[in-house]
Parts: C-alpha cells; sequence; structure tokens
C-alpha cells in the first residue's frame, strides 16, 4: 500500500530529491515548513514525514532536533544522506550578463553553505532566508521584474523555469545533508534507489544536574563497550542557561545486550535516557559526471 509522505516543499527541494530516492512509489506531500511536516505525521494527516537533520557544512538542523526532542513523540524509522550542490539562478528575463541581483533568497542553510562565495563574488548584495530552497525559487518565477536571484538545486531550476548563472557555488564540495525518516509506524522501503549503510540508533541522554564529570562517565559506558559514536550534539533543554540534553547516534542497531546494557548504566548514573529510535541509513552516491563538475568549477 502507498506512504503518505509529509515533506519539507514545495516542489524540487532537496528533501524532495531525498524523498523520491527513498519512496520512489509513495505519495508526497508538500509542506511549508519542517514543524508543518513533523505536526503533519504526528496527528495522523500522513504516514510519515522527512525532513533535514544535519549538513556536513552548517552541522545540525536546530528546528528539527528541537522539535523531536521538545514537541513531538515520533520515532525515527530511517535516514538518507545525500550529496547537495548549489547554483545560483535567475528568471529567464534577467539572463544577462549585465543583470546584477540586488537580493539573494534561499534557506538559511543553503545561504551558509555558499557563504564565502558569496563574501568574495557577490559581497553587499543582501540576502533574505526563504522555508527552503525551492520557495526561493518559486519567488525568482513569480517575480520577473524584480532584481533577484535564488540559490538552489538543478530540480529547482527545471521546475521553476529558471536559468542557472553559476554552478557549484557551495564553498566545499563534499556538501551532504542528511535527512531524518519519521512515522508512528513501521515504514516500508520499497524499490528504494538509495544505497543501505547498516543500522543506526540514537538515543536522548539528560545529564545529573550539577555532576562532576558526567559526560565523562557518558561516554565511558559507550566506550568501554566499544560502541562506536557517530555523532553527539548538545541542545538547550530550554529550562536555564547551562542545562542541555544529548543526543548521541551509535552506529549499529538496537541489540539486546550492549546497548540495553549502555542505557541501563547511564540511568544508574542519574541520567534520563530514551531512544529515538533505530533504523537502517541509505546513502545516494555522487554521480560521477557532477563529481568532475563540482572539482572544476572551483
Ligand atoms: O530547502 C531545501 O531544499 C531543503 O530541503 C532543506 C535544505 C536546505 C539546504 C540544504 C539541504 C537541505
Amino acid at each position: 500500500m502507498s506512504q503518505s509522505i509529509a515533506f519539507l516543499g514545495p516542489k524540487a527541494t532537496f528533501t524532495d530529491l531525498a524523498v523520491s530516492r527513498l519512496f520512489p512509489d509513495d505519495t508526497k506531500i508538500a509542506m511549508s515548513t519542517i514543524p508543518e511536516c513533523l505536526d503533519a505525521v504526528s496527528e495522523g494527516q500522513t504516514d510519515l514525514a522527512v525532513v533535514p537533520i544535519e549538513n556536513a557544512l552548517e552541522g545540525s538542523v536546530n528546528i528539527t532536533l528541537d522539535y523531536l526532542v521538545h514537541e513531538v513523540d515520533l520515532p525515527i524509522r530511517g535516514e538518507i544522506i545525500t550529496p547537495i550542490q548549489q547554483h545560483i539562478m535567475v528568471h529567464p528575463d534577467n539572463d544577462s550578463p549585465a543583470f546584477l541581483p540586488e537580493t539573494i533568497y534561499s534557506h538559511s542553510h543553503a545561504i551558509a553553505q555558499c557563504h564565502k562565495f558569496l563574501h568574495k563574488e557577490l559581497s553587499g548584495i543582501r540576502c533574505e532566508n526563504t522555508t527552503s530552497t525551492a520557495a526561493a525559487a518559486k519567488i525568482v518565477k513569480e517575480n520577473p521584474e524584480r532584481k533577484i536571484a535564488a540559490i538552489a538545486n538543478e530540480m529547482a531550476a527545471q521546475e521553476y523555469g529558471l536559468q542557472i548563472t553559476k554552478h557549484n557555488i557551495h564553498d566545499f564540495s563534499h556538501n551532504h545533508t542528511k535527512f531524518v525518516v519519521l512515522s508512528k509506524s513501521e515504514v516500508q522501503y520499497k524499490n528504494t534507489t538509495a544505497v543501505p549503510q547498516g543500522y543506526k540508533t540514537t538515543l536522548m541522554v539528560m545529564l545529573p544536574a550539577d555532576h562532576s564529570g558526567a559526560l565523562h562517565q557518558v561516554l565511558s559506558a559507550f566506550a568501554w563497550r566499544k560502541l562506536n559514536l557517530s555523532k553527539i550534539e548538545s541542545r538547550p533543554m530550554k529550562t536555564g542557561l547551562g542545562n542541555y540534553i544529548f543526543i548521541i547516534d551509535l552506529e549499529m542497531k538496537m541489540d539486546d545486550v550492549l546497548v540495553p546494557g549502555a542505557i541501563s548504566e547511564l540511568e544508574a548514573l542519574g541520567c534520563k535516557v530514551s531512544l529515538l529510535g533505530s533504523y537502517p541509513s541509505f546513502m545516494v552516491e555522487e554521480a560521477a559526471d557532477q563529481a568532475e563538475v563540482s572539482l572544476k568549477t572551483r
């Protein structure tokens, strides 16, 4: 049966590309913001949601982490890591060497991924945040009379009929984003064109208040069991300065012995631990021709 998927839209966002690789036969429902995606699945309007959670150049997508920690009770059912290529695009009416945009629109993470390029090549031009890269492309399409450009992907240029004026403007060639799949029930991965990479387990750990060496003890519970951590991120608990929650990714599936043992040890230390998910990880490999373009254009 087809699954319905809330994703950060509109059509042709990077999230849309990730969903198309992971769930080619399912029904995509575009939402305007990450919280809207998470509310949709939480309130039962869709079967699942796919949202960005981390970028290799800019780090965590804090709104996603904070929503998962504080606002919704949704397990992570999968992750997909995809290569990210950012391009500048303009309305075809404005495609001339003399055209200099006054404002560049894009998602804050996309702008951050091109920071060096914008500083060196387009210094002084105002950047404005949009809810997604494709939302920026849509604004450019709908406003041919304005001196504006968007940073978005190739699919957005096609979808919104824009002309790419500079390819691959992201500051480092190894630009990848991780997206998570969230659902209250089990997820079917059918006909996915992404490559399976094994399993991950994500835990949320709240340390006991004012306990010297607490983080060291937390890490040692994983270390002596030789449990490999692929990420540790702290987010404010929003209860006062200095109070943080740790989100820890383990490079393995939840098992019967090692992970439960580590969790029991953390609880004995006075930590509050909850499982955010144990799930398959997928990867989209960079096309060889794109990798080459990326090298040539820098
Ligand atoms: O805006 C998009 O296209 C998204 O899917 C979010 C995002 C933004 C920048 C890099 C990766 C994902």
